[in-house]
């Protein structure tokens, strides 16, 4: 299926594809957390929903629970590529620095499947210049590039839109936002300075990061400030 990520994607993020119905409403896409459900590659050949996946097969090493050797953990996500309904697989930053992660979304592209590639800092948010630098390296390696980072302050959450306003002015795709309770404004805010991708659950006891809003709050927000009158 198809999905662009030339305007904002509102992902509905799960560990389980039974959520798509509910999520249809308010949800461009699914975001399938493969790491965190029981037989992922079963669950995506009996997919008969409508939204395009995004299929993320998160490490454990990068806050994820997939916690098997590298090539199985890329080879099933390449076999989730491979699946009608994805549209995009996530890969680690870190990954697409070695061989394995290259090879992976390069079989990905093959199959016309977009690569975000992400990074995560579950303890901070990083100085600015390493923001930019963590964000166009994503951009330049992934068709988007993703950057989730901890907020512990305004100046962090404001670090966080301010680079990514700059890198959206620079042409590069990304998608932004700052986990815990200090960012948890940024991910309705971001989309307004160019972050293209926001997840959210159906349902906020399947939050799949910490701040998250559930998808129908996230998109009204997203909504409401995204639509301001040019000037
Ligand atoms: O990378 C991201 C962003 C995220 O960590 C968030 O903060 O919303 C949620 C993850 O499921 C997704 O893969």
């Amino acid at each position: 299926m198809d999905l662009s990520f030339d305007s904002f994607v509102l992902a509905a993020s799960t560990a389980g594809l039974g959520d798509e119905p509910a999520a249809r409403a308010d949800a461009d896409a699914i975001e399938f957390r493969m790491d965190l459900a029981d037989d992922p590659l079963s669950a995506l050949d009996d997919y008969d929903g409508d939204l395009p996946i995004i299929a993320t097969n998160r490490a454990e090493w990068e806050g994820g629970e997939a916690d098997g050797d590298e090539v199985d953990r890329l080879d099933a996500l390449v076999a989730a590529a491979e699946t009608d309904a994805v549209a995009a697989v996530d890969i680690e930053l870190e990954s697409l620095h070695k061989a394995v992660g290259v090879d992976a979304a390069t079989r990905a592209r093959a199959v016309d499947v977009d690569v975000i590639a992400s990074v995560h800092d579950f303890d901070r948010t990083p100085a600015r210049s390493e923001l930019t630098r963590l964000l166009h390296e994503a951009a330049t390696l992934g068709d988007v590039g993703k950057l989730a980072v901890t907020a512990h302050t305004d100046a962090d959450a404001l670090r966080l839109l301010d680079v990514t306003r700059a890198a959206t002015e620079w042409d590069d795709t990304v998608a932004t936002m700052a986990m815990g309770e200090a960012g948890r404004h940024t991910r309705a805010v971001a989309p307004v300075y160019g972050s293209k991708i926001g997840y959210a659950p159906v349902d906020p006891e399947d939050a799949t990061a910490p701040g998250q809003y559930d998808v129908a709050t996230l998109r009204t927000l997203v909504g409401d400030l995204s639509s301001k009158p040019d000037v």
